[in-house]
């Protein structure tokens, strides 16, 4: 959507550049340094800039005249009662505790025409425009600030001997009044700019881009026209920022300049948050250190300011902020502050508007410190967010070929998009729509053109959206990853309960678990069911002749040779001290017989050395296999233990059958 087609029917051709749209087609103005503008402004311009109204514009022609007489500009001051009693305070704020000034001809007099001159001025303006059209100028703000401007750069610039006290008061409160003039001239569409929250060199930018103007340039012209001296009308350019400025250091300009830089960075201050005012204090010791301002004592300096500011905000209805002490905000500041995690987040910006996208982006980027991505539509932004994986996704509603709304339901039908942060922007005529775009799935809508300040609200909701959504995720894959440890350590710990730790076997639980299943099996399917038992003979003897360690060796070799000679279906289990058991599923009594002498014969040819000596390992065999006539699996253990047994007796290295009720050794 183009930005122009959501400024509603209020957005209305700026008088001064051929297009309609001027947001889309204005230029973008070089980023270093800002050069001044120097062209004439329109008579058409003109007309609709501020200009001071009454008596103070009756002064003001007076005192254009070179016959001017004192008596004459006495009688214009106290045709206006409120003119007479601030003159009358500068007077004596002048006079610097000295004898009080009580006639408002001496006040003329002590101040001399061009500072009654000025002072009418001023205060024309600020009871003039306390109030306007501009909807996004803060007048009370720009009075407030631009009052602390006055006040300080008639302290700073006193002090350093720059000019008369009267004309650095009016030189400090005018330096911005071409913010007023804008404000004045395209209440709309300089309402539209600001309604962005975007200050310092960008808002200049901005300026110049949508209006084909700036406010220095409005400051310094407004200014020359009410004749303030040169010196100070052209410091106004620079006092933003000093350094672009090619003044020669430590000049009188170069001087007048710092100071009016000062008295801005100190009004910024005055009026900042709390929050605010902690990290702007190095800023404001520094720019006084230009001017040979100790930083210890910048606390008098600055709270001399403030009071001044106060007692004449009062006097003119202008809003001041109470003074808490310099000294004390930086005490404040300087206690480490509890701070959250870094606020960075991905974004993406999906705008069709490239002075909108742009804006966005910079102040994403720069002032947030966010990473960013941006996409004209929401075809371009579901390309992009695969590979960018956005946490948030900023998208206008109207774009061409998929809109904001398709683009949310595109994210919401994707598992990856279903929790990313959209905000939209809205413009007011679809407030009204609102419910169509949470239906969409937006978390939430910022109106258009977006307020950076409202929109950096806005994200911290959104972040800690993200925080919340990242901690459940790290929670969930930590429960996964813990379950999944858990499920292996069951098994871990099941396997360790089913084996034996010496030869890695099956232990007699797991044989009689094996034997209950190979049970089951054959009873169900009257399949063949074997049972080998094996006994090393006179083990005893082993371990009392080469130790215990020689026998846990003989026990691990057997155990192997079992294992390697059974049939992969065969379960090799270790049934006791040196007894093993072999369930053979599917396995005839002959071919168990057979399948034990071949085991045995496996044994009998294992060859352990220990200490150097070889010992000769034998088994006795038992063989029993299950029939109809058994009952349950122990008669079946008991037989082949009676054949192992028979076996033992039949002189050992032997292989005996339980058959027909009957254990008999067999020869083979
Ligand atoms: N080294 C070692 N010895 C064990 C282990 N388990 C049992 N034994 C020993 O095995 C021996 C078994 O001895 P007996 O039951 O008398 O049997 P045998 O000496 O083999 O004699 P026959 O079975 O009659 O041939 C005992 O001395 C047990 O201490 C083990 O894990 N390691």
């Amino acid at each position: 959507m183009r930005l122009a087609a959501t400024c509603g029917p209020g957005w209305t051709p700026c008088p001064i550049t051929p297009c309609k749209y001027l947001i889309l087609d204005a230029p973008v103005a070089p980023e270093n340094p800002i050069q001044p503008i120097n062209q004439p402004l329109e008579a058409q311009l003109v007309e609709r800039l501020p200009s001071p109204q009454g008596v103070a514009l009756a002064i003001m022609t007076a005192c254009a005249r070179e016959d001017v007489s004192l008596g004459e500009v006495v009688s214009l001051v106290q045709s206006d009662p409120a003119l007479s009693g601030r003159l009358l305070e500068r007077a004596n704020a002048a006079a610097n505790g000295g004898r009080p000034v009580i006639a408002i001809t001496e006040a003329v007099n002590r101040l001399g025409l061009q500072a009654v001159k000025q002072m009418a001025l001023c205060f024309s303006l600020v009871d003039q425009y306390s109030k306007g059209k501009c909807q996004f100028f803060d007048y009370s703000h720009f009075w407030s600030h631009s009052l602390l401007m006055g006040v300080a750069m008639q302290q700073f610039g006193a002090m350093q001997k720059l000019g008369a006290p009267e004309e650095l008061f009016t030189c400090g409160l005018l330096a911005q009044v071409g913010q007023l003039a804008l404000a004045t001239a395209y209440p709309l569409e300089y309402g539209r700019l600001l309604a962005t929250g975007t200050r310092g060199k960008k808002l200049l930018l901005l300026e110049r881009e949508l209006l084909h103007l700036d406010h220095l340039h409005l400051s310094r012209e407004l200014m020359m026209r009410w004749g303030l001296p040169r010196v100070l009308v052209d410091m106004v350019q620079w006092h933003e920022d000093p350094s672009e400025s090619q003044l020669q250091s430590h000049s009188r300009p170069w001087h007048l300049c710092q100071c009016l830089h000062l008295a801005l960075r100190l009004a910024d201050f005055g009026l900042a948050s709390k929050a605010e005012q902690g990290p702007q204090i190095a800023q404001l010791t520094e720019t006084a250190s230009h001017l040979g301002l100790k930083a210890s004592d910048m606390g008098e300096h600055v709270d001399a300011a403030i009071t001044q500011w106060q007692s004449w905000a009062t006097r003119m209805q202008v809003r001041s902020q109470p003074n808490v002490g310099f000294d004390k905000i930086v005490e404040g500041a300087l206690r480490p502050e509890i701070t959250s995690e870094s606020l960075w987040l991905r974004i993406m910006v999906v705008e069709d508007d490239p002075v909108v996208r742009r804006l966005l982006q910079t102040w994403l980027e720069q002032e947030c410190q966010h990473t960013v991505a941006v996409a004209t539509n929401g075809r371009e932004a579901l390309q992009l967010a695969t590979d960018f994986a956005p946490h948030i996704v900023i998208t206008d509603w109207r774009m061409p070929e998929m809109d904001g709304l398709e683009l949310c339901r595109a994210l919401r039908s994707s598992r990856w998009g279903e929790s990313v942060y959209v905000l939209m922007l809205t413009s007011a005529e679809l407030e009204n729509d609102l419910v169509q775009a949470f239906e969409a799935g937006v978390d939430d809508y910022v109106s258009k053109p977006p307020n950076l300040r409202a929109l950096g609200a806005r994200l911290k909701g959104a972040w800690r959206y993200v925080r919340l959504r990242e901690n459940a995720e790290q929670d969930s894959k930590r429960l996964t990853d813990m379950a999944a440890e858990l499920a292996l350590t069951n098994r871990r710990l099941q396997l360790a309960a089913l084996t034996d730790p010496l030869t890695q076997l099956s232990n007699r639980r797991a044989g009689l678990q094996a034997l209950a299943q190979a049970w089951g099996a054959a009873t169900r399917h009257a399949d063949a069911l074997t049972l080998l038992s094996f006994d090393i003979d006179h083990f005893k003897a082993i371990n009392d002749a080469y130790g215990h360690a020689a026998g846990d060796l003989v026990l691990q070799q057997v155990a192997l040779t079992l294992r390697n000679a059974s049939r992969a279906q065969d379960t090799v289990c270790r049934w006791g001290g040196e007894e093993f058991l072999v369930i053979s599923p599917k396995l005839s009594l002959n071919e168990g017989v057979l399948a034990g002498d071949r085991l045995r014969k496996a044994v009998a040819g294992l060859v352990v050395t220990v200490e150097g000596r070889s010992l000769q390992v034998r088994v006795s065999v038992g063989v029993a296999s299950w029939d109809q006539a058994l009952t349950d699996q122990d008669e079946l253990i008991a037989q082949v233990d009676k054949a192992l047994y028979a076996a033992k007796a039949g002189g050992r290295n032997a292989l005996a059958v339980f058959k027909s009720g009957v254990a008999r050794c067999i020869k083979l």
